[in-house]
């Protein structure tokens, strides 16, 4: 059974009794926005974190979804992508396929990785060229208000730090506010070389959908979605406001155990 509640205006929570009952949720979720965002526009662009997110989306590649999604009108993005090679065992690119994108009939062309020969520098560069490609023509949206790329929905996890994508506690690439893809070379989360979605990207998506699971998490959990006033430390995740769209955060009972307020309704 499921608890779900708005806390901060346009936030919702959904926490799960379990691993099982979360990711079949999470694929409802995603398997709903896909076929609404397809019906409104033609195409459904979303952009994938690593960690443990990512087992958490092989239901994707089961029934019914695998045949009830359109999956032909995807585009698959990295929010962020450890600067090594496609094959390597860090790669998130890896860690998809692995996970559920080598069982699911997406188009090739249709997934835009990173070019794992370049440096990392280059690589955010020719990363953010593909992306302002696919919104010049159209396929990924424009936001109105900031000019950035409007995805159709952004997944990512969060460390016990609170970092999402390599954003990282106290790291300037948070104040990255021209560039829509940044690269770090001191990520504190091995491997040290990384690109990632700047902020002002994330907030600008359609659709944020942060999932936390974990006993380990739940203190920075509480530190990102409750109120815990001025003295709350860097907490990228705590950052994340879209500026017009929805924030949705999928939890497990242990991560959400810390969790402040009553929590309304239950689904
Ligand atoms: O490339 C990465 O490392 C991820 O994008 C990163 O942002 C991840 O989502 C968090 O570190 C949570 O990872 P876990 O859920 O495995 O703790």
């Amino acid at each position: 059974m499921a608890l779900s509640g708005a806390r901060r205006d346009g936030m919702e929570l959904r926490i799960h009794e379990s691993l099982e009952e979360l990711s079949t949720d999470l694929a409802d979720y995603i398997s709903d926005l896909s076929e609404a965002t397809i019906k409104e526009r033609g195409t459904f662009c979303i952009a994938i974190s690593g960690g443990s997110l990512v087992s958490l989306m092989r239901t994707l590649s089961q029934a019914p979804y695998i045949k009830t999604i359109e999956w032909a009108k995807w585009h698959i993005f990295w929010v962020d992508e450890r600067v090594v090679a496609k094959n390597h065992a860090d790669s998130n690119y890896k860690l998809a396929k692995d996970n559920f994108l080598s069982k699911i009939p997406f188009i090739p062309s249709h997934l835009h990785s990173i070019n794992d020969s370049l440096t990392a520098e280059k690589a955010a560069n020719e990363y953010e060229f593909v992306i302002r490609q696919l919104v010049r023509t159209r396929v990924v949206g424009v936001s109105e208000i900031s000019d950035c790329p409007r995805f159709d929905l952004i997944l990512l996890g969060m460390g016990c730090d609170g970092h999402v994508a390599s954003l990282f506690p106290n790291h300037s690439v948070l104040d990255e506010e021209n560039e829509w893809v940044s690269y770090i070379i001191d990520s504190p989360k091995p491997p040290p070389e990384r690109i990632t979605f700047t902020l002002p990207v994330i907030q600008s998506s359609a659709n944020v959908a942060v999932v936390v699971t974990g006993s380990n998490k739940a203190d920075m959990v509480h530190l990102a979605i409750d109120d815990v006033g001025p003295e709350c430390p860097s907490v990228p995740a705590k950052m994340i406001q879209p500026i017009n769209g929805k924030l949705l955060w999928f939890l497990d009972e242990p991560a959400a155990s810390k969790l402040g307020g009553a929590t309304q309704n239950s689904v």
